[in-house]
């Protein structure tokens, strides 16, 4: 039985100067699963991310999250779509307070939504630091303390630590080391299997989405020109463009493809 957590739809967005962002974009996420958006630098995937995020106002069209209308919400609502929504972005150290310690950065937003006491948000960080791999001396730690990989952990926890129903990442992994990425793109997928959660995960990063995604979105000047399991996509694209994609990808992938072309073949 299908269960939509993401609907958009036709959702646009025209900034003042040049062309549409995003493009009459319509797409459904469904509950557990990873929709990776790709595509190249300006295809739309932060506009049309940040627009479900409630961070950008669409020109067109709807996004509803748990069947509430994320730009239609208030009261109560407003504050579940709030809640019930996280973000990781690339750079946490510039969405960090850099006089905060890790622990005050990790209470904040249970401290606005109201959630718990004083005791119960020390033992839920505790435990949300030890989820992520760190230790739970990090808390009276600060952000240039760490290295980039541990401040990615730490907007993961910072995500996960409202219990949301959706997580939604723009490139968390680009601005690190491919080891570090690595092992970051493995917290994020286990961390996601273990709380159940639906997320939508940004990047133009090939060999990203195709580790991390269940559907895979193709954007390219502000459309989806392909959506599809991620093995449809990356073994058998229908578009002419996707195709020239995954083929730009040196190495690896083009080795992956001629053995797709291989099993194709008759
Ligand atoms: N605030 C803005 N004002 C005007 N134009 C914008 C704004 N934000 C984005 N754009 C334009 O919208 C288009 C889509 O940008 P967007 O950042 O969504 O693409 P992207 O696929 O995420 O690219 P990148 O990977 O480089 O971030 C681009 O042409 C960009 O220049």
């Amino acid at each position: 039985m299908s269960d939509t957590v993401i609907q958009v739809t036709g959702l646009g967005k025209s900034f003042t100067r040049g062309a549409k962002a995003v493009d009459g974009v319509t797409l459904a996420v469904e509950r557990g699963e990873t929709l990776g958006i790709v595509g190249e630098s300006g295809s739309g995937k932060s506009t049309l991310l940040r627009m479900i995020l409630r961070l950008i106002r669409p020109s067109e069209g709807s996004v509803t999250v748990e069947g509430r209308d994320v730009w239609n919400a208030h009261g109560a609502d407003l504050k579940a779509v709030r809640r019930g929504m996280q973000a990781i972005f690339q750079d946490p150290a510039s969405s960090f307070n850099p006089r905060q310690s890790i622990g005050a950065i990790l209470a904040a937003p249970l401290q606005v939504h109201g959630i718990g006491d004083e005791r119960s948000r020390a033992a839920l960080i505790g435990a949300t630091l030890e989820r992520v791999g760190l230790a739970a001396s990090t808390v009276s730690r600060f952000p240039h303390q760490l290295s980039g990989g541990q401040r990615q952990r730490i907007a993961i926890a910072r995500a996960v630590i409202m219990k949301p129903a959706v997580v939604l990442a723009d490139e968390p992994t680009s601005a690190l080391d491919v080891s570090v990425q690595a092992q970051v793109l493995q917290l994020f997928r286990e961390t996601k299997r273990e709380l159940g959660l639906t997320s939508v995960f940004v990047s133009h990063n090939l060999a990203v989405i195709r580790e991390v995604s269940d559907r895979v979105a193709v954007m390219r000047l502000g459309r989806v020109v392909e959506i599809g399991s991620a093995d449809e996509i990356f073994t058998a694209p229908k578009s002419e463009y996707t195709r020239a994609l995954i083929d730009a990808v040196p190495d690896p992938f083009r080795r992956f493809r001629a053995t797709a072309d291989q099993r194709t073949t008759p």
